[in-house]
């Protein structure tokens, strides 16, 4: 059997004053994962974390079979925060040339990156003069240059049409498909439905993982939202 992409054990994470992390364990195998949560329940926290992002009191997190923040990683995960992280006064193949540079990926790679997110008709365009769905689409072109096998993108369809999440959720289905771990964070039940595997937290824990099936029967919930519902009121 795969080694899980990801493995997280008793990780202790505190900001300010707070343990937002009070020693959360879990492991991400291939495929599509989401991390479903109410707003402020530490998934940005823990997704951090596992890009080496974040400074942590204990525990341990590794990926891809090395310790999280490892420079073996730095082309091996893509991660999209939940503000854009590219140059609104460059165009769409000007930002994936600087970030191609930077990790040193050719610029073939470039072109794949635009194809794959829909944006080749608009590689000439300034980033700013986007829509806000369209923006979002080069930060993961950006991510996904380096052609990683795990792929963190926090809350990647807030905002965006029913279509263009549509699009996306397609997108993510494509790139597991090709391999790698695609793990997705949201605060909107519904889109659970489109994960291949859940995990769904609460205050800093995770409260149930498996499929939307499998989350489904064992609550006797009709959806994830009333099985979250279900778990909370249990809990
Ligand atoms: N820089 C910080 N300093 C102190 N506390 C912080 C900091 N950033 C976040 N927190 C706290 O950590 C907790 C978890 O935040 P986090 O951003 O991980 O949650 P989240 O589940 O991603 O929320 P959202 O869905 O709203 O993005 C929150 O209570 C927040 O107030």
């Amino acid at each position: 059997m795969m080694k899980n992409v990801v493995e997280v054990h008793d990780l202790v994470v505190v900001r300010g004053a707070r343990e937002v992390l009070p020693g959360i364990s879990l492991d991400v195998p291939a495929g599509v994962t989401g991390l479903l949560g109410p707003s402020g329940c530490g998934k940005t926290t823990l997704l951090r974390s596992l890009v080496g992002a974040q400074r942590v009191r204990s525990g341990s997190v590794e990926v891809l079979g090395e310790p999280a923040g490892s420079k073996a990683l730095r082309t091996r995960i893509g991660y999209v925060t939940q503000a854009a992280s590219v140059y609104d006064d460059l165009t769409v193949a000007e930002n994936l040339a600087f970030f191609a540079r930077v990790l040193g990926v050719g610029s073939d790679a470039a072109g794949a990156a635009v194809e794959a997110v829909g944006l080749a008709d608009h590689r000439s365009q300034v980033v700013g003069r986007l829509s806000g769905g369209q923006r979002s689409r080069v930060s993961l072109a950006v991510a996904l240059l380096g052609t990683p096998d795990l792929l963190v993108l926090d809350e990647p369809t807030v905002g965006l049409d029913p279509v263009l999440r549509r699009d996306l959720w397609e997108l993510f289905h494509r790139i597991a498909d090709g391999g790698a771990a695609v793990l997705v964070s949201s605060h909107v039940m519904d889109e659970a439905e489109r994960c291949h595997r859940l995990l769904l937290m609460r205050e800093g824990r995770i409260i149930a993982d498996g499929s939307p099936d499998e989350i489904r029967e064992r609550t006797g919930a009709p959806d994830i939202e009333g099985a979250f519902l279900h778990l909370v009121g249990a809990a």
